[in-house]
């Protein structure tokens, strides 16, 4: 495996009841909190009546920012910047999915950034200071809860980038699977999507030995595969949203990456087109990631054919490495769409007119891609192959 160091200091606090903790951990900060959420699902499940409580109760003085959108976007996160800077906030608090969660990521490193905060996404700036600020997740999907990561589009440059900073972690994550009772049909699918795929991104990696890595992703995305057709099927079982919950955290809070280098290019190719399209960013996965896989099977046939037997159960009995490979890969397709993902850009309207474009976009930082390093025109073959 490779040489890694791991830090990840997030308090994951899990489980019913658990909104309670924000009483305790949120004053230790100060007294000023800028609430931040989405588009007001969580007035729809209660859960944005029970915040106000806690925080009430807590003492705190409460400020908002609500309307983050799916696929949050730079001027929404001036906004909250903004609020901070003139209003003297001393932390924040995200209520949301990820979305709202990576907006919340850029505030609090933006509220201390006397620049423009595109410079902190676009790599021009690194953050040397940051609000703290803590979540409470709504929706199972990108483990932002647990991790560095944020990604914001530039709506006027029709730019999307992922970024981060040790300064970026939340000082805690609460999650109760019960506020996620609520999410409904499509997005359960998009953030099942969501977590396999960062799984699958971690896995294709360029690392030897590595079994217990391995087998750690595989007996998660097991779990996934086993759990996530039963939760489609009853979206009230709190026993599945639960488990869907745990592994969408464990699927990038880089535990699974320790000693791995992964991937990462089908994200790189997503954020490409919904930068220009605004889609689902797990709807994108879901129809990018199976082609970009059958791109790259001849970079290391039998990790993808390791992946087909031990994940998806596939006989190998007479055949090639190649051709378990293939069939692993149809599974991993086959899956998705029996849960109701796209497999086809056209789902989403999508033709070979912007092509170059989202190309484009998906080179500018140049070639990209641990397990298979990808130039232009491969990005282009994976998108047209994806039509
Ligand atoms: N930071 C990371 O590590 C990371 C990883 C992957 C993706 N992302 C980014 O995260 C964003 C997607 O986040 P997401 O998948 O968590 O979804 P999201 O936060 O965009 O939410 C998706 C939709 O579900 C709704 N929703 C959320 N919780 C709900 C609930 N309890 N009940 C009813 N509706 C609810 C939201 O209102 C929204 O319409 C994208 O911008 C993507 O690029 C970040």
């Amino acid at each position: 495996m490779n040489a890694f160091s791991f830090y990840n200091p997030v308090k994951l606090i899990f489980g019913q009841g658990q909104l309670e903790a924000v009483k305790e951990e949120l004053p230790k900060f100060g007294k000023k909190v800028l609430l931040v959420y989405g588009g007001g699902s969580i007035k729809k499940n209660g859960l944005y009546d029970d915040v106000i409580k806690t925080l009430a109760e807590a003492n705190l003085e409460v400020f908002e920012l609500a309307g983050v959108e799916p696929n949050p976007r730079i001027s929404t996160a001036k906004k909250g910047i903004e609020i901070c800077k003139t209003e003297g906030i001393d932390m924040l608090l995200a209520v949301g999915g990820g979305s709202v969660i990576d907006c919340t990521k850029l505030i609090a490193c933006g509220a201390k950034y006397d620049g423009d905060a595109w410079d902190l996404v676009s790599r021009k700036a690194q953050p040397q200071e940051a609000l703290p600020f803590g979540t409470v997740l709504t929706i199972a999907a990108t483990g932002s809860e647990m991790n560095a990561g944020s990604v914001i589009t530039n709506e006027e440059t029709q730019e999307k980038y992922g970024w981060g900073s040790p300064l970026s972690f939340p000082q805690f994550s609460i999650l109760d699977p019960t506020y996620t009772l609520s999410v409904p049909e499509n997005h359960t699918v998009y953030g099942i999507v969501d977590m396999m795929s960062h799984i699958f991104e971690q896995y294709f990696n360029d690392a030897t030995s590595t079994p217990v890595q391995d087998r750690m992703c595989e007996g998660v995305l097991k779990a996934v595969i086993e759990t996530a057709p039963k939760l489609m099927e009853d979206l009230q079982s709190y026993e599945h949203r639960e488990t869907i919950m745990f592994a969408g955290t464990m699927a990038l809070n880089k535990f699974l990456e320790m000693g791995y280098r992964g991937d990462w290019g089908s994200h790189n190719i997503e954020h490409a087109v919904s930068a220009v399209y605004d889609i689902p960013h797990a709807g994108g996965l879901a129809i990018l990631f199976p082609q970009w896989m059958r791109h790259n099977v001849k970079v290391n046939p039998a990790r993808f054919a390791q992946m087909a037997v031990r994940v998806f159960d596939v006989d190998s009995a007479g055949k090639s490495e190649e051709e378990i490979a293939y069939e692993g890969i149809d599974r991993v397709s086959a899956f998705w769409t029996s849960l109701g993902a796209p497999t086809r850009l056209d789902y989403y309207d999508i033709d070979d007119s912007k092509i170059d474009a989202m190309v484009e976009k998906a080179m500018v930082y140049g070639e990209f891609g641990n397990f298979a390093k990808l130039k232009g025109e491969d990005v282009k073959e994976i998108l047209q192959a994806s039509l």
